[in-house]
């Protein structure tokens, strides 16, 4: 999985593979008198909590974002009850009649706000990037992530975050480092190549592209933090099992409605601790090795990085084991799905668009190279603005990772109290048409703009200064400010590298009688962008 599913059941309470557990427990409700009562009591004191909450409010001059009128006891949950978080926030906010670009909405007993423009995104995210430093407590991490401070993804702002996220910034995701390790990154997008050859019957047959796709991120990113190959461990199956269970549950918005998680809370101990039995021995082995070997003839990856940092003489350098794991895990889940998931958007957009599909690879052929590598693509301005198209279309993460208020916030007329989530629908942003021309279109030419030459009076080509690295708010599918992706290099490298490399060696043809019009393009799960049918194509050799 993917870090970013644990919204995977807020609300929408699951996806279509689980149960919801939110339908549970309006089920459970109707036989058991016990729990009426209980949620007779709990209904008086959520409405005079909401009473209160909305009077201070409006005593202060300000009002609450507006949203749709919420139920008692379960605020708006029931309403974004659906498969795709982000669209069903998509259609509240910008559908017709929709409630803006800054939403108001009330999760059980906790308040939230939902930016769906690049105004309120700059907003949360530069403005007030200090006040929603901060994630959200929500159980997962404390169950399966090593506790919600012991990493840095589901961290609250706090020195140690700052810490440990220096050693992703300054030691793990440089310029210099992943250059190092560059090697790694083309060695398993020659082997892709291979084995998409391969599995193709050479151009016969078609390939599940995700799937080959994924297991070329998951080598990837295992052998930069283990330098071992992924399938050794069957890592993609865990990173499977930590995507379906990393969902937020009742208590994280109805504490008072803990016991009914009992199940669930039992299911991510389960996968806690097999992740746990997953990395000790690979941190044992490690230690071994560090004991019995030289400096200079150890495997230079984040593994060695982080466990270097386990005996530093300086207290504020060094890590604990347990920091330690929770970094490994923060990066496991974090990289492998993401990139993944653009990159078979990617070869369907080009598919669906053999235009762009052919200027592409005229493009890339006019390298001359073999392999195309990160040196290469800084060099293709088409395919940059493919890549930009994609993520615009296809954030991986469309709901970013969610912030939380620290302080009382004023946005506009607007008042957020203290303890406010925040959520930047960048699905939205990259669908709204005050920023985007025909917004649905896939096209890569819109970030080429035709402006008037001043002098001759004729028309000339500018690239226009949108980009992707947190400084553009109508494009942030990387979110921004001091909680922006810490893996931005390496996932824009993973993906922009094998998408070249894919179209350089391939042309990309559906089965017999499927048209490009017929490719299914909706997403699955609740809030992730993973495409809910595989893309099935035929990789023929060019
Ligand atoms: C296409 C690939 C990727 C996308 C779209 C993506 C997207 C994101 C987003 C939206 C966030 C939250 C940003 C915010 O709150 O403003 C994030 C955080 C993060 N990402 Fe990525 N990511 C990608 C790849 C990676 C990779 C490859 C790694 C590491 C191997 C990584 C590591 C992280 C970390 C550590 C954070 C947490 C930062 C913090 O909370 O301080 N990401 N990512």
């Amino acid at each position: 999985m993917e870090v970013f599913s644990y919204l995977t059941s807020i609300l929408c309470f699951g996806d279509s593979r689980r149960p919801c557990r939110f339908i549970f427990f309006t089920n459970t409700m109707q036989w058991h008198p016990v729990l009426w009562t209980a949620a007779s009591l709990i209904f008086c004191s959520s409405l005079f909590l909401w009473f209160n909450r909305n009077r201070a409010g409006k005593e202060k001059g300000g009002r609450f974002p507006p949203g749709p009128r919420p139920w008692p006891l379960l605020g708006n949950l029931p309403v974004l009850n659906g498969n795709c978080l982000h669209r069903v926030l998509f259609n509240l906010a910008c559908g017709k009649n929709g409630y803006g670009p800054l939403m108001g909405l009330r999760l059980g007993s906790r308040l939230a706000v939902v930016a769906s423009d690049a105004y309120y995104a700059r907003e949360i995210l530069s403005t007030h990037d200090r006040i929603f430093a901060t994630r959200p407590h929500f159980a997962f991490a404390d169950t399966i992530f090593y506790g919600y401070n012991s990493a840095v993804i589901f961290s609250s702002y706090n020195p140690k975050w700052a810490r440990l996220r220096k050693i992703y910034t300054l030691e793990l995701f440089t310029a210099k480092r992943l250059r190092e390790l560059e090697f790694v990154r083309q060695e398993e997008v020659k082997d892709l190549i291979d084995r998409l050859q391969e599995e193709s019957a050479a151009g016969t047959k078609e390939v599940d592209v995700g799937k080959a796709v994924s297991d070329m991120t998951a080598n990837t990113t295992s052998r930069l933090v283990f330098s071992r190959k992924a399938e050794q461990f069957d890592l993609a199956g865990l990173v499977q099992e930590l995507e379906d269970e990393t969902t937020v549950i009742l208590r994280d918005f109805i504490p008072r409605l803990a016991f009914l998680d009992i199940k669930k809370m039992s299911r991510m101990k389960r996968l806690h601790d097999r992740i746990d039995a997953f990395l000790n021995p690979i941190l044992a082995a490690r230690r071994q090795l560090i004991r019995s070997l030289p400096p200079s003839e150890l495997p230079h990856d984040f593994l060695q990085v982080l466990l270097s940092k386990e005996s530093c003489e300086n207290e504020d350098e060094r890590l604990t084991s347990h920091e330690i794991k929770g970094m490994l895990l923060d990066i496991l889940s974090a990289g492998v799905q993401t990139s993944a998931v653009a990159s078979e958007w990617a070869i369907t957009e080009l598919i669906r668009n053999p235009l762009c599909l052919r200027k592409l690879q005229e493009e890339i052929d006019s390298m001359k190279k073999d392999m195309i590598t990160d040196n290469d693509t800084s060099q293709m301005p088409y395919l940059q603005d493919v890549v930009k198209e994609v993520f615009r279309l296809h954030a991986p993460a469309p709901l970013l990772v969610p912030r939380v208020s620290t302080e009382e916030c004023r946005i506009g007329d607007y008042l957020l109290p203290k303890g406010t989530l925040a959520f930047v629908n960048a699905f939205a942003i990259g669908r709204n048409e005050v920023h985007w021309e025909r917004p649905e279109e896939f096209r890569p030419e819109r970030y080429t703009q035709h402006r008037l030459d001043p002098d001759g009076g004729q028309m000339k080509q500018n690239k226009t200064t949108v980009d992707i690295h947190g400084q553009h708010y109508e494009l942030v599918p990387f979110g921004s400010g001091r909680r922006m992706c810490a893996g931005i290099r390496l996932g824009l490298s993973m993906v922009t590298v094998s998408l070249a490399n894919l179209v350089r060696f391939f042309d990309w043809e559906l089965p017999k009688g499927i048209s490009p019009d017929a490719i299914d393009m909706a997403e699955k799960g609740a809030i992730s962008t993973s495409k809910a049918t595989p893309l099935l194509a035929i990789p023929k050799r060019r």
